[in-house]
Parts: C-alpha cells; structure tokens; sequence
C-alpha cells in the first residue's frame, strides 16, 4: 500500500551548517585574540567501522569550521585503566580544550568510569554526571550533543515542547534520558519508554513529540504515530537506517527528521559550537 506523504521534512543539514558557520566564525575571532585555535580531542577505542566513520565526520566537521582536532585510537584490548589514563592526561593537557570518547568503548571496559575521567570544562560531548547534573537542573553547562542537537532542531521548526506530551523511546544515558530531561525542562510531559514498557505502541500513540532513540532498524512505523505527531527519528543503525520507518510515518506526522539528513548533522553542529564555547573559557575570553 502506497501513502501519500503528509509529513514535512525536518531537514537538519540547514540549521546545522549555520551553527557551524557561527561556530567558524568564533573559532576564528578566538584565534585572532588568543593566538590559539579550539582544540578537539577525539579517543576512539577499537576499530568498529561505523565508529571509525563517525570520529571521522566529527574530525572533518572539525577542520570545516577552523578547530583543531587530536586524535587517539586505542585498540580494541585496551584496559578501563588504560582508557582512564589516556582521558585523564587529555584532561590535563592545556593544549586540549574539548574531549570526545566515542561510544561505544567495548564491553569489558567500564564505560562510565571513561567518561568520569572528563574533565568538566572539556566536556564538550556532555557525558559526565556533572554534565548530566547541571543540565538537569537548569545550570549552565554542555548538553549531551545529541539531545542538544534534538531541540535546537525543534526551535529551529518552531516546534513549542510546553504543554505537550513527549514521549521518548529509550534510555540511554547520553541519548534517551537527557532528551527527555531536556524537553521536561520546556515543560512538555514526558514518557520514558524501554524493554521492559507494557503497551508500548499505546504509549508511542500518546506523542505529540515523539524521540525514538531505540537503535533497531525501523522499529517504529506509521501505525505507532498519533496523526499531526512531530516524529524526531535519533536512532543511528547499521546502513544508515533510522527507529523509524520514514514512509509509513510520514504519513501521520506533521514533521519528522529523515536519516541521514536530519538529527546526525545537528549532533556534529551542537558537539564544534560546545568546542568553541569551551576554548572560549579556557583561554579566558568568552566565545
Ligand atoms: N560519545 C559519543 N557522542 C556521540 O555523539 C556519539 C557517540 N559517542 N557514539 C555514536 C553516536 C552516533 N552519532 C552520530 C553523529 C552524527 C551522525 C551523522 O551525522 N550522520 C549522518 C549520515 C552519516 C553518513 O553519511 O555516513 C546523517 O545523519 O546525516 C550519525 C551518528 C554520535 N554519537
């Protein structure tokens, strides 16, 4: 069965080249006082190839917009410890104003404890507690860059969070939960939705705003969408296949993101204007 489209595109590739042209013109004034130019480290562990992609696009994204980026590739055996050590020392490094620990680290690593050893100033990807905390309660700080990302998105549509029901399919802790803790703090009502949700198609029908950040291909379809519902699709799969099935849901959204084009250049845009904002303070002038 064919549907006929109803939905508009929300097309992230606009807003997030005019976020990094602002982001390339406060690098280049950072430059122009300081002498300096914003640095990014990037730390990948492993060679997964949609990691080593990513790291690449952030890296290039990077160069794009007159930040400088250092890269460290750890193999895939590398200890909690080693990983730690490595973090902490680009913490130390006055050289190095942003950190990016891509994600995932390996199952044998304790992730959280990697991210911890952030320091906070350079916690330009927004996934430490303290990060997470001060987001949380409204203070200024970094936003987890896809969250982030997500409602500069919604703003740059005019989509208003107050007094709407979000829902938000998964929970991850630098994807789901903050999303969901930054649509609360725009006073929407927010649903978290998981494994372990009873009824979840009903929930998902509930959404006016709906995040699905799940990480299954397509897993949300058009049947799942309450008509005129602004559909965010976060979830990066295999192939560049968004949770959201784009055709069936376009059918019932007003608005939804497509992959790619849609959340994954507004995540790259949110993580080099966080970048900036970072050398900004570090060397002592705000960008
Ligand atoms: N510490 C950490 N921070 C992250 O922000 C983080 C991470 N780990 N691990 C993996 C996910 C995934 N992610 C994406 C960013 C951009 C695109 C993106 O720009 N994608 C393009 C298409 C990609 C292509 O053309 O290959 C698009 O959607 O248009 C996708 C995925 C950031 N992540």
């Amino acid at each position: 069965m064919t549907q006929t489209p109803t939905a508009r595109p929300m097309d992230g590739t606009a807003p997030a080249r005019r976020i990094t042209e602002e982001s390339a013109e406060a690098s280049a004034e950072l430059r122009r006082r300081t002498g300096t130019a914003p640095c990014l480290a990037t730390v990948l562990v492993g060679e997964d190839p949609a990691s080593v992609t990513y790291v690449r696009m952030k890296r290039a994204r990077c160069r794009k917009a007159g930040i400088e980026s250092r890269h460290v590739a750890l193999p895939a055996s590398v200890t909690t410890a080693e990983l730690v050590e490595t973090v902490t020392a680009l913490s130390q490094d006055p050289s190095v104003h942003g950190i990016l620990l891509q994600h995932p680290v390996g199952p044998h690593i304790d992730e959280r404890a990697a991210f911890e050893a952030i320091a906070p100033e350079k916690d330009v990807d927004g996934v430490t507690t303290h990060s997470f905390a001060a987001m949380s309660f409204g203070l200024p700080g970094f936003v987890s860059c896809t969250p982030g990302g997500i409602m500069r998105l919604l703003d740059a549509y005019g989509v208003e969070p107050a007094g709407k029901r979000a829902v938000v399919v998964g929970r991850s802790a630098i994807l789901g939960k903050p999303a969901g803790m930054l649509l609360l703090a725009r006073d929407a009502t927010v649903t978290y939705c998981h494994s372990r949700t009873a009824d979840l198609a009903a929930a998902v029908r509930e959404a006016d705003i709906l995040i699905a950040a799940v990480g299954r291909p397509r897993f949300l379809t058009g049947a799942d969408i309450k008509p005129g519902a602004v559909v965010i699709d976060a979830g990066y799969n295999e192939g560049n296949v968004g949770d959201v099935d784009f055709e069936s849901a376009a059918a019932r959204a007003s608005l939804i993101t497509p992959v790619p084009g849609g959340v994954g250049p507004m995540t790259i845009a949110v993580l080099l204007a966080q970048t900036v904002e970072a050398a900004g303070r570090q060397l002592g002038t705000a960008a």
